[in-house]
């Protein structure tokens, strides 16, 4: 079978639609282009498939409520344009949807969600319950509450991830471009790559910024791309029914092997940065990296950075080259004084609390 067919034949698809899609220059909802997606969704739907839809543009739709002409720089402003604009687009979705008598159930998960194991249970149970109900979940990032540090800011990794916590078959990404070029599809002579299989059919081609809504571009499709590990399309929202449909539209990724990774692990490789840095040294390069050890303190020579525990940092060999990213269990401020402490120096001088590994092996991802 075809990665094409397999979309085709897929019982359950994660579809992803970009702000531009979803919303005018005005910074309103486009409430022609949602219907018409809506449609769509609503005819692959009648076939028996379930999908998951996540939907950016809450705040590209609540910049024309507030007086708004452009994406603000501030996040304070972006998460009050989301609050506005999450709660419109939403509705327009019910609204659409009940067309079809399709209910919809509105999903709005923190970067958290898909870190923290229990959080990450829950958000799949909750998917998994709603599509047993036969309700078409709507997913998008929880913008309001979301922060600079210890957010996706884009949804097509996401939707990547999404895709892993409700084993979806297919992914479908659609943008304002019909597809994957080979630079900036603005600029003439690029030219349209119909399929990427492996990482060397990527290369030469230049991955561009977002456009006047967007965020992350290019990158953060392919980067999508990579992670799913089922086969993706990403065409244009008026493509989406040839896509639904196995047309040779856009640009297919052939999957990736990532079956041996978490979605936690996936989510801390490609959707974290590092809060700050930990320096390890040769003996604990060697027992994390190659062994799959947790990282204890004896191991530690150096920490930049101002991060608190639960933040993502990275951990760097001495010649200070990125070796893996973890979940810290100390803040920043309390390291100095473990370092190069065996666990039970620590727990006899300092107290049984202090017993713990810097970095717990399940929270460790290994980059190098
Ligand atoms: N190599 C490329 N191929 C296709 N599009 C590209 C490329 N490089 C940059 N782009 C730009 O990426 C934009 C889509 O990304 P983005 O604005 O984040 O979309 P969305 O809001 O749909 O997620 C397009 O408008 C396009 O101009
Ligand atoms: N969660 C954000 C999405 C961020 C964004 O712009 O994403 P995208 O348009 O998919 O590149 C929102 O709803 O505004």
């Amino acid at each position: 079978m075809s990665d094409r067919d397999a979309i085709v034949k897929a019982r359950r698809i994660v579809v992803k639609a970009g702000s531009s899609s979803l919303t005018t220059p005005q910074g309103t909802i486009d409430a022609n282009r949602i219907d018409a997606l809506v449609d769509v969704l609503a005819d692959r739907r009648g076939n028996g498939t379930e999908i998951v839809f996540v939907s950016s543009g809450a705040i590209a739709a609540g910049l024309g409520p507030l007086g708004l002409t452009r994406r603000p720089p501030d996040l304070a402003t972006q998460q009050a344009a989301a609050s506005v604009g999450q709660g419109l687009l939403f509705a327009r979705y019910t609204s659409s949807f009940a067309r079809y008598g399709t209910t919809v159930g509105q999903v709005l998960l923190t970067a958290d969600d898909m870190m923290r194991r229990s959080h990450h249970r829950n958000a799949q149970r909750t998917l998994a319950q709603l599509l047993a109900l036969g309700v078409l979940p709507i997913v998008n990032e929880n913008d309001t509450v979301a922060t600079d540090e210890i957010r996706f800011g884009d949804n097509d990794r996401l939707a990547a991830l999404v895709a892993h916590l409700t084993r979806a078959d297919a992914l479908v990404l659609l943008s304002d471009v019909d597809a994957l070029y080979t630079g900036d599809p603005r600029r003439p002579g690029a030219r349209r790559i119909e399929e990427v299989r492996s990482p060397a059919d990527l290369e030469g081609i230049e991955l561009g910024g977002s456009g006047r809504v967007g965020t992350g571009g290019m990158v953060t499709k392919v980067e999508a791309a990579r992670i799913a590990g089922i086969p993706v399309v990403l065409t244009n929202a008026a493509s989406a029914a040839h896509a639904l449909a196995g047309r040779p539209v856009g640009t297919l990724f052939h999957p990736a092997d990532v079956r041996r990774r978490s979605t936690r692990h996936l989510w801390l490789a490609h959707a974290t940065t590092g809060q700050g840095r930990v320096t390890l040294d040769a003996g604990a390069v060697e027992a994390v990296v190659r062994r799959g050890k947790s990282l204890l303190p004896a191991g530690v020579t150096g920490v930049e950075g101002d991060f608190a525990a639960g933040d993502p940092v990275d951990l760097c060999d001495a010649a200070g080259r990125v070796v893996a990213r973890g979940l810290v269990h100390y803040d920043a401020s309390e390291i100095p004084e473990l370092m190069g402490r065996s666990t039970r120096w620590l727990a006899r001088e300092l107290g049984p609390e202090y017993e713990r590994e810097i970095i717990h092996r399940d929270d460790l991802v290994v980059l190098s």
